[in-house]
């Protein structure tokens, strides 16, 4: 079994040492002469994990050549980037090949999901099939192997248990599921949830708050996943409250990060001064805001942390704006 990983940012060499500890034959393929030498010959990914060694088996390339012949392979670049790569890598490939989807969002211009760009965008007889791998998992923490649970989320049952037992191992146990819209929904909507919690804990606010956003913002997930074909039990589920728990919470969380700016400084133009990160949230609020205007689904956190990244709103305003909307009864899906 060849695996190449697409990308060596932080997810990427997270995911490609599970392999390696797995014995799987996996190379990284990066676009970033200094961090594949950084791989290569310190053992290390020191623009993304302070003080962490990695497997020193892991070997990564800046050549793209190095797909051909692949079994899997994985594409961990940010969803902004998903197009470009299959578009780069599908002349390359031989036979068929099971594309393994990492990222969670949306296309930005199309606001489509991830399989569906990948799948237009790799030939037929290139591809046995898309798997989504995702669930609460922080590289920071699968990088040193804390215990960590994610889903192989596929149409097809059989790539997805291949999938499901390549990466498995003491440390990370992959679950298997078919719920495709839904599963990479609720991955995608949980940044915007996260930038949320982020903004709200910058203002100043606790736990009160923290837990009623969750909430919410699994209702507000569920609600859009279902008007968009997901199944409203895999929001119970890894890809739903699982991933909006670690998100929500989580010091290493970037969506987390950038919305805490954003309430600290009571405006996103901080954020958009100075982020360099991958903040997939900022335009999943984008595809999120417009669609749901579009077909009438009520997202108000994710509206009103749209407003707040693209149309200046003030975070303190936005936080009222929630809490005064007319009163309601709880389960309004
Ligand atoms: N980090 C995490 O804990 C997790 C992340 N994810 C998801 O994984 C996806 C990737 O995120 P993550 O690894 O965190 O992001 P990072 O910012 O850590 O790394 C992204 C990497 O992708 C590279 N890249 C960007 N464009 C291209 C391209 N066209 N060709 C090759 N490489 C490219 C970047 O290189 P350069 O710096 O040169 O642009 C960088 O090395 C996101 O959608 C994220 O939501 C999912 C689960 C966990
Ligand atoms: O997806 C993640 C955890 O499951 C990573 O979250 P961030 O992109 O907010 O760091």
């Amino acid at each position: 079994m060849k695996v190449v990983v697409i990308g060596s940012g932080s997810w990427g060499t997270g995911l490609a040492q599970v392999l390696c500890d797995n014995q799987v034959d996996v190379t990284i393929y990066g676009n970033c002469a200094e961090e594949i030498r950084d791989i290569n010959e310190n053992h290390r990914n020191s623009k993304y994990f302070d003080d962490v060694e990695i497997h020193s088996s892991l070997r990564a390339t800046t050549d793209i050549e190095v797909v051909r012949g692949a079994d899997i392979v994985l594409l961990s670049v940010p969803t902004i980037a998903i197009e470009s790569v299959c578009k780069q890598i599908d002349p390359l490939l031989n036979k068929k090949t099971i594309v393994v989807n990492a990222s969670k969002g949306f296309h930005p211009e199309t606001f489509e999901r991830m399989s569906c760009v990948i799948r237009k965008n790799i030939s037929e007889e290139h591809l046995s099939s898309v798997v989504s791998l995702i669930g609460p998992s922080h590289a920071e923490e699968v990088v040193i192997r804390m215990l960590t649970t994610i889903c192989a989320v596929s149409l097809n049952e059989e790539d997805a248990k291949i999938v499901q037992e390549t990466f498995s191992n003491e440390y990370l146990r992959v679950y298997t599921g078919n719920d495709e819209i839904g599963s990479e929904v609720g991955v995608a909507i949980k940044n915007a949830i996260a930038v949320a919690s982020g903004v709200l804990s910058g203002l100043g606010y606790g736990d009160n708050t923290r837990a009623a956003l969750i909430t919410r913002g699994l209702m507000e997930m569920t609600r859009y996943g279902m008007a968009m074909g997901g199944r409203k039990e895999t929001f119970m589920g890894l890809t739903g409250i699982g991933d909006l728990i670690v998100t929500c919470t989580s010091k290493h969380s970037r969506n987390f990060q950038a919305g805490y700016e954003i309430g600290k400084h009571n405006s996103a133009k901080y954020f958009w001064d100075n982020n360099t990160k991958t903040v997939e949230g900022v335009r999943t609020a984008k595809a999120v805001h417009e669609t749901a205007e579009k077909m009438g689904i009520d997202m108000p956190i994710v509206s009103e942390i749209y407003h707040v990244l693209f149309e200046g709103a003030e975070p303190s305003e936005s936080a009222k704006r929630l809490m005064l909307r007319d009163l309601k009864t709880e389960i309004d899906l």
